[in-house]
């Protein structure tokens, strides 16, 4: 008996090997805040057709498609049309991909609940790898591809993105779809530009403070509190990326296009309070919604 290892240890070493604790306080936060996580204004909208977003919305809001506030059926109307634009920002991302073949490998990096890597993976029919902190959104994602038979295709892993398990070279693209606001930048890059394989792309959508601007407004800190997360200047993405051999191929300007989404949400009953901030900084112009899309040279 005194020389034996007893089955508990045994499955309680198993799991630390498999599954390292977050590599810092504030991840281990992050990781909770993101297994906790449960807002309407996400589940009703992934419901809609099974693709779960935490991102926001760009494109012109199709009036046609909303009810009269006095048709009982507009709350789901509004429902499906914040949906539609949500989904609408990810075929936007994957559309700067560049040429994926099906044999290609794609890196999600900060993967959520795993609605744009079943997007990437109908649209290009490739493997599609995902990461995030919370063990939840990853049962989450995997769960979905199982149901949708892709699991041979589509996974998401328990890992930081800053240190991943994949390959040097072994992505063709890979991506952040506000998901960079958790990081740092240096860090980051440097983890793409190592798994992606010279000539790859890089893609992401993400709020940026405006250094036109001058410093983070209060929208901003009030954003960032919300969602426990530290919002980067534009400057400090093209600088990083720069310093990473991610050299940018296009810079698109977003912000016009996600405003008619913020004002369509701000008149929902899904409401979180963050609207309001989202809007001004959006109108004040310390805020941007950008795409940077770059080549790993
Ligand atoms: C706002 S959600 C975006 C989710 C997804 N990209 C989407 O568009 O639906 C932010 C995601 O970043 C992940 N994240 C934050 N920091 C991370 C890190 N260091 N490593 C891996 N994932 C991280 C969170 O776990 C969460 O899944
Ligand atoms: C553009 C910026 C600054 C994004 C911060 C990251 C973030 C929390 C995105 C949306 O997540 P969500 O879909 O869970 O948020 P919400 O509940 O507000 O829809
Ligand atoms: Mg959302």
């Amino acid at each position: 008996m005194e020389s034996s290892v007893t089955s508990t240890e045994l499955t309680a070493t198993d799991a630390l090997v498999r599954i390292p604790g977050p590599a810092t306080p504030y991840q281990g936060d992050i990781a909770r805040y993101w297994d906790g996580e449960a807002r309407p204004v996400n589940l009703r909208l992934g419901d809609v057709d099974g693709l779960y977003h935490h991102h926001y919305g760009i494109g012109e809001v199709d009036r046609t498609a909303l009810g009269e506030p006095e048709d009982s059926e507009s709350e789901k109307k509004l429902i499906a049309e914040l949906h539609r634009l949500e989904s609408a920002q990810a075929d936007y991302l994957l559309g700067h991909l560049g040429d994926i073949g099906r044999d290609d490998t794609l890196v999600d990096a900060g993967c959520g609940r795993g609605g744009s890597m079943v997007m990437a993976h109908q649209r290009f029919g490739c493997k599609v790898e995902g990461v995030t902190l919370s063990a939840k959104q990853a049962e989450f994602a995997n769960r979905r591809a199982q149901e949708l038979r892709i699991q041979d295709h589509v996974r998401a892993r328990v890992c930081n993105m800053l240190a991943t398990p994949f390959e040097t070279g072994q992505a063709a693209a890979s991506w952040n779809n506000e998901s960079s606001m958790y990081v740092d930048l240096q860090d980051l890059f440097a983890e793409h530009s190592r798994v992606l394989k010279v000539g790859g792309r890089y893609v992401t959508i993400t709020g940026c403070w405006n250094p036109r601007y001058g410093q983070p407004s209060k929208w901003v800190s009030q954003i960032n509190a919300h969602f426990e997360c530290n919002i980067h200047s534009r400057r400090e993405y093209l600088r990083a990326m720069a310093d990473n051999r991610l050299v940018p191929q296009a810079v698109v300007d977003l912000t016009p296009d996600t405003l008619p989404y913020w004002e369509l949400r701000a008149t929902s009953s899904l409401v979180t309070g963050i609207e309001e901030a989202f809007i001004n900084s959006y109108k004040d112009g310390s805020f941007q919604y950008l795409l940077i899309a770059a080549d790993r040279v």
